[in-house]
């Protein structure tokens, strides 16, 4: 039983799929990675693939993710891909979910607003009935945007955040918040194994060029010989977390004894002009930074407390963003075709 948080009295969880007792059952953990096709879902599958005992299933939509990321391990005997978009139910025999389906981006998830909150509320509340059922162990990607335009600096766990519920980012930070809800209610009401990952800004390889985000948007303006758009005032901050780092984070909470909600993230904190600066001079000295209009209701400040992280999972970050930059730069010149001078 997991430790932690359970806020009342909790049922035990259900049995395990019958499966599991089958003549000819293979004692491989068979895990479900819903948006496995997108940014961090690919990493998570290349590290859990890397597990022999491990299959892995990845179910996505192809909204923001790409069968391009997953190019290895497609034909892989112990891997499959399914074109599945989470707001209906799927029918699979897993012992675990990583329950990661949910466009990041504040471009893509703005884009269909109802089709946002479809995904992190039906979505979520398809696969803890699917977890339900099979007495599978679920894991939801959360986000810091629970914590909205925070009041409190850094921010911890205890805290309830300062979110607008009707405004243009709602369908997303508001979503991930009822995407929390259901799961604590179905684990005291049904047992289930709960574990929520409330994630800060992640960059890396694999990122979309076009994707609309800090970095990449900065890495790919730097490589094209573009200016530098910080969106104003440019003293707002963010705390960057590569890709590995996070992975290995959201490893150890799915395999740990706690439900979280935990943050992962990186605590070193930025300006987003000190990351644009950053930026040029890391990969191009030549480009301008130039200011632009803002969106409505952009946290000013975020950083993660990781307190709970260090202890409970002994987590904590390895790559600092200047050594984080270069490896994502590699990738983004192959992709943009921009050879290294
Ligand atoms: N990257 C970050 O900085 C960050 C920060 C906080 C939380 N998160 C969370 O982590 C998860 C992954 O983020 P990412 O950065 O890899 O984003 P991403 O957009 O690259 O990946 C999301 C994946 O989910 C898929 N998807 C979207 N809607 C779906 C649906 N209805 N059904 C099935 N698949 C669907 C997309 O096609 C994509 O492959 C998301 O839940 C996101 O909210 C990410
Ligand atoms: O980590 C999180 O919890 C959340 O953070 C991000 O949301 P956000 O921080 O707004 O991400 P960006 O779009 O990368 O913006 C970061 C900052 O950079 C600024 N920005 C963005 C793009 C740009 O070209 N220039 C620029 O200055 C924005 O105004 C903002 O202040 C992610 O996109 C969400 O998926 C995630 O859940």
């Amino acid at each position: 039983m997991a430790k932690e948080a359970s806020n009342g009295s909790t049922k035990p969880p259900p049995t395990p799929s019958p499966l599991r007792n089958a003549k000819f059952f293979q004692a491989n953990m068979r895990i479900l990675v819903t948006g496995g096709a997108g940014f961090i879902g690919s990493h998570l599958v290349d590290r859990l693939m890397e597990n022999e005992k491990n299959e892995v299933i990845v179910a996505d939509n192809y909204f923001t993710g790409s069968k391009d990321n997953l190019k290895k391990w497609i034909g892989h005997p112990r891997f499959e891909l399914i074109r599945h978009d989470v707001t209906e139910p799927l029918l699979v025999e897993v012992d675990q979910i990583y329950h990661l389906a949910c466009p990041a981006s504040p471009i893509f998830y703005k884009y269909n607003p109802v089709k946002t909150i479809k995904t992190n509320v039906i979505g979520t509340l398809n696969m803890l009935g699917l977890a339900k059922r099979v007495g599978a162990r679920i894991l939801l990607t959360s986000t810091s945007e629970v914590y909205g335009d925070p009041l409190v600096h850094p921010q911890n766990e205890s805290y309830w955040g300062n979110v607008n519920p009707i405004g243009v980012r709602s369908c997303y930070d508001e979503g991930k918040r009822v995407a929390e809800t259901l799961m604590f209610d179905y684990h005291r009401q049904h047992g289930i194994e709960i574990r929520i990952a409330r994630i800060f800004n992640t960059y890396g390889p694999r990122m979309n060029i076009d994707d609309g985000r800090v970095v990449s948007n900065f890495i790919a303006q730097a490589l094209r010989g573009e200016s530098l758009t910080v969106q104003s005032p440019g003293t707002q901050t963010r705390s960057f977390c590569y890709v590995s780092d996070m992975v290995d984070g959201l490893i150890r909470l799915m395999e740990g004894e706690n439900t979280g909600p935990i943050n992962i993230g990186n605590p070193g904190e930025f300006t987003m002009l000190e990351l644009a600066e950053t930026v040029k001079e890391l990969i191009n000295p030549s480009v301008e930074i130039i200011m632009v209009e803002n969106t409505p209701d952009d946290p000013r400040q975020r950083k993660p407390d990781i307190t709970k992280a260090k202890e409970l999972l002994g987590w904590e970050p390895k790559i600092k963003l200047r050594d984080g930059l270069p490896l994502m730069e590699d990738d983004f010149r192959t992709r943009l075709g921009v050879p290294k001078k």
